[in-house]
């Protein structure tokens, strides 16, 4: 009993996502392909496995900023509807591979409209990948329109999240450099589709601290915190290692306010120094609602199967744990409480018992 699981074992589980970037998650051979389809001649090198060990060192640089620098060359080759619907169905199919059932992933459509594209021919180019994806691969993947922080394009993409809720967006997020770009910045946006009955979650508390987080949650009004790993900065631990939360961390804790950690992206940002003092381990142990997610797929040379291999590597854990973790994502998706409660007790839950029975054997 309790053997370590190994990578194998976690791909065989049900898994769900909530944090994935369209546009952190390409295969480097289909970069290099893009690239030479649209005449892009700025690649770091054209040979897909330096490609993806380029995306990953040139991330790992320990800012944010820098970080997202590396984004220049994803965006920059997927600029027609045939290059997105593309890059979408591989994403479905990455993650259908992995063993993921339920993904949410996000991409900011202003950022692809170098061609000429309309927003809502961006939309539905990547729609139609998801969707074939999705029934090809056994996954269900919603998507999430993501306005960029330091633009002023978000009422549009608020109105575009809105437009398209009933073909598969499923939510509005705001991304790119925290510090300098708060949430308020965009409190029209929150409160018009606060109005309109619409779900969102707000990248806070990675680049940026507590202010960040309190304004996504207070002023704005976010569902989800995308990281809000930054929360740990109101836990304090007393000489014994006992904790106390200041008034934020208790609201968010008593909430249930989802929290979409992504590990080895905060490492990759310096927003946290391995995955041993990793928050995770203290805001799991305090019953946060707290999920696990990849983040940038390419950039951190990961999949949601690793990120769990990591998490059993560096705190022992076993099935409950991610059983815990999954539900928890699936809990804190933006579909419907019958969909998502279909997928616990009919995908979810029976998938675990049934690794668990084997382990027990
Ligand atoms: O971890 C992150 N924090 C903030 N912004 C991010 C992160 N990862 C990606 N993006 C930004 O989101 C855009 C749309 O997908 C990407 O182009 C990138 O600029
Ligand atoms: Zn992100």
């Amino acid at each position: 009993m309790n053997e370590r699981l190994t990578l194998d074992d976690i791909r065989r589980a049900p898994k769900v996502l909530l944090h994935d970037h369209l546009d952190g998650g390409l295969r480097p051979e289909t970069v290099v392909d893009l690239a030479r389809e649209a005449g892009y001649a700025d690649l770091p090198s054209t040979d897909p496995a330096a490609l993806g060990t380029w995306f990953e060192e040139a991330a790992n640089s320990g800012s944010l900023e820098r970080y997202l620098e590396t984004f220049s060359h994803t965006v920059g080759v997927m600029q027609s509807a045939e290059a997105l619907t593309r890059v979408a169905y591989e994403c479905a199919e990455d993650l259908g591979r992995d063993g993921v059932v339920y993904a949410e992933v996000r991409f900011a459509p202003e950022l692809h409209t170098r061609t000429g594209l309309s927003l809502e021919q961006i939309v539905e180019a990547v729609l139609d990948g998801f969707a074939r994806g999705g029934r090809d691969h056994g996954i269900r993947v919603g998507t999430l329109v993501t306005a960029m922080r330091h633009q002023a394009r978000s009422m549009e993409i608020a109105e575009l999240a809105v437009r398209y809720r009933d073909q598969g967006v499923v939510g509005f997020d705001i991304a790119g450099a925290e510090a300098g770009y708060p949430p308020t910045r965009h409190l029209d946006a929150f409160e018009y589709l606060q109005r309109e009955n619409a779900h969102f979650t707000i990248h806070a508390g990675e680049g940026f601290g507590l202010p960040s987080i309190w304004q996504a949650i207070q002023w704005c009004g976010a569902d989800r915190l995308g990281h809000g790993v930054r929360i740990i900065d109101d836990i304090e631990l007393d000489g014994d290692g006992l904790p106390t939360l200041g008034r934020l961390a208790s609201y968010v804790r008593d909430k249930r306010i989802p929290l979409e950690l992504c590990p080895t992206s905060n490492i990759q940002t310096g927003a946290a120094k391995s995955i041993a003092e990793h928050p995770i381990g203290l805001l799991r142990q305090l019953d946060f609602r707290v999920t696990v997610n990849t983040d940038n797929r390419l950039m951190s040379g990961t999949s949601v199967s690793e990120e769990f291999a990591k998490l059993v590597d560096a705190f022992g854990y076993g099935w409950d744990d991610l059983q815990w973790l999954t539900v928890n994502a699936m809990k804190s998706a933006f579909i419907s409480f019958p969909e998502r409660l279909e997928l616990i007790n009919r995908v979810i839950k029976p998938g675990f018992a049934e690794l668990k029975a084997e382990q027990a054997d």
